[in-house]
Order: C-alpha cells, then structure tokens, then sequence
C-alpha cells in the first residue's frame, strides 16, 4: 500500500502539553495506529516537554492505545514546563531525542505547545508537528481544537441543571466558565443555553449596558430568572479605559454577582463550573477529529515534513506552515456574536 512504503522516518515521539482536553487520548491512539500502521515506531513521551527533558519516555504498542479512544484525560499525563523556554532546557530535551532516536514529534497541545515545538525545531534537527487540543478553541489557524465540543456539552448539561432550579426560585444565576484569554467557549454556550447576557475577555464589560440593561429589559418582558454567562477571563471597563487587574480564579463571576447584587436588588447565586470542563468522555465530534488530525500528523512526518499544525479548515484536516499558523491570533466567530447579540436583545 502507498502509505505503508518505506520512509525515511523510523521513529516519532508524541506528547500532551499544556491544558488537558477530551480527545488527546483518542488523538494519542490515533499517531501510535498510524505510524505503526506505515512502519514507523513510537516512543510515548509522559508530562509533555518536560518529559522529553527528563526521558520520561518509553516505547508504545498498539495495545498501549486501546480501550482509550473513549477516556477523558491524557493517558500520556500533561505539564507545564518553564525548563523548556530556556536554551538549556531545549538541549536537554534534544539530547534524549538523540538518545532515543527520534526522527520527529507530534505535540498534542495548544499555541504555547506550537511555540515551544517551534523553538525546538528551530534550533535542532528534529521534525515537529503539532496538533490542536485545547477545550478553548482558541487556536488562530484552525477552525477546530479538540476538546471543545465535550467541553461546551459539559457547560451546557450542567448550566441547563442549574436553570431548571433558578427557574423554580425565579432567581438570577451567573456562571463562570473556562476561558482565561478566549471567550469562544463562553459565546457559544451562550448561544446554547439562551443566556440573557454573556461577558468575554476580548470585549470588557459594561455592567450597565452588558449585564444591567439586559436583566432590567427581560423582567419588563416577564421573565423571573436570569442566567448571565461569564468567561472567567473577563474584565470590566472602568471609566473607558480597561481594567487590567487579572480576573481568574473565579472571581470574574463573583465580581458580576456582587454589582447585580449591589445595583439591581436581586441575590445570584454564582456557580464556578471549573475544571469539570475539561473531564470526561469525549463526543463523537472530538474522537473523530481527533482521530483524523492524528492520521494527519504522522502522514505528514512520513512524508519528510516538519514545522507543520494539523488544522481544521472548514471541512478539511490537513497539515500547514507552523511559523504561518502561529502568526494567526485567536478569532471570535462574528456571526455566533451576531446571532447573541440578536438573541439577548429584549423587545
Ligand atoms: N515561546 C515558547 N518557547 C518555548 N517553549 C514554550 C513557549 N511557549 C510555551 N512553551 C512550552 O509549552 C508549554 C505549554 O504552553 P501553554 O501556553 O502553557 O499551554 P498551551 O499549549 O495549551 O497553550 C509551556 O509550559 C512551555 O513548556
Ligand atoms: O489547568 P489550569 O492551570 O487550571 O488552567 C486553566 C486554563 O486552562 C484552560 O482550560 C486551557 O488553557 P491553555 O490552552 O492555555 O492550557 C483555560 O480555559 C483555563 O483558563
Ligand atoms: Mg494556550
């Protein structure tokens, strides 16, 4: 079979890095099959770059990926490595890629993960392709990241329980959700839940118009609760001029509550919903992009590439420049802001 023909690569590693997502398993299952299936070995590296600094690493086996398409996590552990932004840090990891003869290496991650395998790349002869996970879908150059379909599910099932209790209560609810820089998470579960309002990292926040006029406008139209959806990385707007003091931790929902609390006379309750997020079984949408992106990664190695991401683009998965793909910045979908702004309006 063309696939299977020799190639020049013999040996890859693969790592997670970063923020674990739904579908880095399936994703991981995906590169071993692969390479396996075109002749090509794989060296399973533990705690993402930190791993390849320290060796953590050993040989896989198909068996090695079974039974994991379907669990939530990453098999293969995920970190964060300050060694690896420093030159020392790199040589160390490239040493072990000599060690363990390792022609290339899928890294399983975010924008941080590209950086750090273009860095690598960059300084040594070793092949890098990335592929997209991130349950924030915030990746420039892809329409897709793995996790994010799981993760909005996981928000929407939860935020719907909550409904039906702030429902009964007639009560106004605010719930933070992930996103620290990137608020597509926020919006399109927005969208889905029929928030009456929701607040993003890229666009501070007037309590008066964003939140204020938004709850007031619902009541006059004989609504009795409210759900108000925030990023946790959203900032309010002080003055015109932004306020810059980090938000996280939970504290962006509790500062939203508080001024509801202060300037509307209601009492919200607010529900951090947290790392639940980032568990649990992948959907369908995950493990098969995942799978395909991971199909496309070592198709792209055997094939002598290197400083590649695997992208969604529409429709298609395929392979393209990483110094390219790092340029792009994350991109709010216009129309799904649009389509809140319409749905939030009162009339
Ligand atoms: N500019 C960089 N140079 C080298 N390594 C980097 C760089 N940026 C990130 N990394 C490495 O990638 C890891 C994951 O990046 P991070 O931004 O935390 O997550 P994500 O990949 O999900 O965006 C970092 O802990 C670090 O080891
Ligand atoms: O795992 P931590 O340190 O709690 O990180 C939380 C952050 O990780 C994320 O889930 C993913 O972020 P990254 O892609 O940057 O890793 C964010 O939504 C969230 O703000
Ligand atoms: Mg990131």
């Amino acid at each position: 079979m063309e696939e299977q023909k020799k190639c020049a690569v013999k040996r890859i590693g693969v790592l997670t890095s970063g923020g674990d997502a739904p579908g880095m398993n399936a994703a991981v299952r995906a590169v071993v099959r692969t390479a396996l299936y075109m002749g090509i070995e794989v060296v399973g590296i533990r705690r993402g770059w930190h791993g390849l600094i320290n060796g953590d690493m050993y040989r896989m086996t198909a068996v090695d990926v079974s039974h994991i398409i379907n669990e939530g996590g990453t098999m293969l552990y995920t970190a964060r490595s300050d060694e690896f932004r420093t030159k020392d840090g790199r040589k160390k990891a490239y040493d072990n890629c000599k060690l363990f003869g390792l022609d290339g290496i899928v890294a399983i991650g975010g924008d941080g993960t590209f950086a750090g395998a273009l860095a690598l790349s960059t300084e040594y002869p070793i092949s890098v392709v990335g592929i997209p996970g991130t349950i924030d879908n915030d990746i420039g150059c892809s329409h897709y990241s793995i996790g994010y379909d799981t993760a909005a599910n996981t928000a929407v099932e939860a935020i719907d329980k909550i409904r039906d209790t702030m429902q009964s209560h007639e009560r106004c609810s605010v719930i933070e959700v992930m996103g620290h820089r990137a608020g597509n998470l926020a919006l399109y579960v927005g969208i889905a839940t029929g928030a009456t309002a929701v607040l993003i990292p890229e666009e501070p926040w007037d309590f008066e118009e964003d939140v204020a006029e938004k709850i007031r406008n619902a009541r006059l139209a004989g609504r009795t609760h409210f759900m108000v959806i925030v990023a946790e990385g959203a900032k309010r707007k002080a003055d015109g001029t932004l306020d810059n003091e980090v938000v996280g931790n939970g504290t962006a929902g509790h500062q939203v509550a508080d001024l509801i609390r202060a300037e509307l006379g209601l009492d919200p309750r607010v529900t951090v919903l947290g790392h639940i997020q980032r568990g649990g079984s992948p959907t369908a949408r995950d493990r098969v992009t995942a799978t395909r992106m991971g199909y496309v990664a070592v198709k792209a190695l055997a094939e002598g590439k290197t400083n590649r991401v695997v992208v969604r683009y529409f429709g298609e998965i395929k392979d393209v420049d990483m110094v390219e793909a790092l340029k792009q910045e994350n991109r709010l979908d216009e129309e799904e802001k649009q389509v809140l702004r319409a749905m939030t309006f009162s009339f």
